[in-house]
């Protein structure tokens, strides 16, 4: 019989990781590492509150898989979950998305043409996909929209660029700021990556009013409760990167 997966979720601040932490019943350990801490709640996931930002949570999701990787006992599966931003009308607020594609939205250049990825100038890439069958599943668990989510390093603060993004990602559910680095922490570990975004604004002109944080923390303990069984159950073996 294989051992059951081993699963880092690395959000980007402390309330998000607690409000996955509250999906788990469990005392809850808490294990030092260089640079960060894991909560580790008895019979769940470690959780990571990794940073704010594509850099940081990669710099402390990478962290993480090294000291597991060098301990004995690697994870093979990374989720980055959090709070983020959906487009309308597709994701409202309090909605919950899984990525099936997580993209860097603004990593590349500016030209008189447009915006070119890095992957037109020859290097890297901007997308990584999570396993289809996984997301699947996690979808029929949760009612989940699947769909792109979308990294960027400054938040969305206009109708314009919200409409430009769409208009370069017809696919995009979602924004927020941390998955492709936590995707390429994973990546560089051989290991599998989601995306789960609880929405907690529309991606549009800013409107901190508008903001629903503690039901976009709701959703996420909601669907942390729903999908577990699915995470736990899921076998790496045989998954493929794209
Ligand atoms: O000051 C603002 O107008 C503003 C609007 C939305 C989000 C922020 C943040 O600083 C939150 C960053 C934090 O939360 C995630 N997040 C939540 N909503 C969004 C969004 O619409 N676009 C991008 N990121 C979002 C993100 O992953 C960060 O962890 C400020």
């Amino acid at each position: 019989m294989t051992a059951p997966v081993r699963i880092l979720v690395a959000t980007a601040v402390d309330a998000e990781r607690d409000a996955v932490a509250r999906a788990f019943t469990g005392p809850v350990r808490e294990v030092e590492l260089p640079g960060c801490t894991l909560h580790r709640p008895a019979g769940g996931p470690d959780l990571l509150a990794a940073g704010v930002g594509p850099a940081r949570a990669a710099a402390a999701t990478a962290t993480a898989l090294t000291a597991a990787a060098l301990g004995g006992s690697p994870y093979g599966l990374v989720v980055s979950a959090g709070i983020g931003g959906g487009f309308a009308p597709a994701a409202p607020v309090g909605s919950l998305v899984v990525a099936d594609e997580i993209t860097a939205a603004d990593l590349g250049a500016e030209t008189a043409d447009g915006f070119l990825p890095v992957t037109e100038l020859g290097f890297g890439t901007v997308t990584h996909r999570p396993p289809e069958a996984l997301v699947r599943e996690l979808v029929t668990a949760t009612k989940a929209r699947a769909g792109t989510v979308l990294t960027v390093s400054t938040v969305t603060g206009t109708a314009e660029r919200a409409a430009a993004l769409r208009a370069r990602h017809p696919r995009a559910l979602a924004e927020a700021m941390e998955g492709f680095g936590v995707a390429e922490a994973a990546a560089a570990h051989g290991v599998a990556a989601l995306e789960i975004r609880a929405v907690s604004n529309p991606v549009g002109p800013r409107d901190r009013a508008a903001w629903r944080i503690g039901d976009a923390l709701a959703a996420l303990t909601e669907g942390f409760g729903k999908l577990a069984t699915v995470l736990e159950g899921w076998k790496p073996e045989g998954w493929k990167k794209a």
